[in-house]
């Protein structure tokens, strides 16, 4: 199989810089499973992306959270792709459910962003997921593949992406999902792929979960078979998240 498990801590929109000092420190001191155990990635705030990059230890990537969709230029309060690169940023995460919720990304935008970013030479981490709504009329695959699709239809090579699967009504609610019912859709994407891209993407392609992970149920949820990391939220910036990241030791 050798899909190297990935975690991810996405900050989203918090904190000032002491608290972004001290988070960093946590990090700093932990110990952490090898680099042929986990792939880590931070995603702070852009802002304080320069600091954090050049004061965090080599096991820690770094992941923004957004970028635009195309080059540069008049896009006022954007940020693109190769300001990332040009910082030595090497990560994107893109179609976040925030994103595409309040700021009205359409799947095909989405598609656009992951394109844009790989094409400049990013790795990007792409986002997908149902809300409660759609999960309770039944539609849960139909929109993941939807979503899927969208950015399948724009790009050609699979190497530098991560599928992060983030079902809206876990994310920040405490409400988990269970490991069944992660593994079932992870399983059902990765047949997607199959299906879709070729065997060979299917059985490469990291295909993590996210919502509501915390350091009691993360254990359970990495020994699913198609789990092969988290996206972390909340308890990324807690000391918790070593222990999320420790998790990848059960597919040891
Ligand atoms: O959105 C998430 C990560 O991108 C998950 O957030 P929580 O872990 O806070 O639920």
């Amino acid at each position: 199989m050798g899909r190297l498990f990935f975690v991810g801590g996405n900050w989203k929109c918090n904190g000032t810089s002491e608290e972004v000092k001290k988070i960093v420190s946590i990090l700093n001191s932990a110990q952490v499973p090898s680099k042929d155990v986990v792939e880590i990635v931070v995603s702070p705030p852009f802002v304080f992306i320069p600091s954090v990059k050049s004061e965090l230890k080599p096991e820690f990537h770094i992941a923004a959270q957004n970028c635009w969709v195309k080059k540069g230029g008049a896009f006022t309060g954007e940020i693109s792709a190769e300001m990332l690169l040009n910082l030595g940023i090497p990560w994107v995460i893109v179609g976040h459910s925030e994103r595409r919720a309040l700021m009205n990304e359409s799947n095909e935008f989405v598609g656009d962003k992951v394109a844009y970013a790989l094409s400049q030479g990013l790795k990007v981490i792409a986002c997908v997921g149902e809300t409660l709504q759609e999960r309770e009329a039944g539609t849960t695959m139909k929109v993941v593949a939807e979503q899927t699709k969208a950015i399948a239809d724009k790009i050609k090579n699979w190497d530098n992406v991560v599928l992060a699967y983030e079902p809206v009504w876990a994310i920040g609610t405490g409400k988990v999902a269970t490991p069944a019912q992660a593994q079932e859709v992870h399983a059902e994407l990765r047949k997607w792929l199959e299906t879709n891209i070729k065997a060979e993407v299917a059985a490469k392609t990291r295909i993590i979960y996210g919502g509501s992970v915390n350091g009691s149920n993360c254990k359970e949820l990495a020994g699913q078979n198609d789990l092969d990391g988290f996206l972390v939220g909340g308890a990324s910036l807690k000391p918790e998240f070593i222990d999320i990241i420790k998790a990848a030791e059960v597919k040891k």
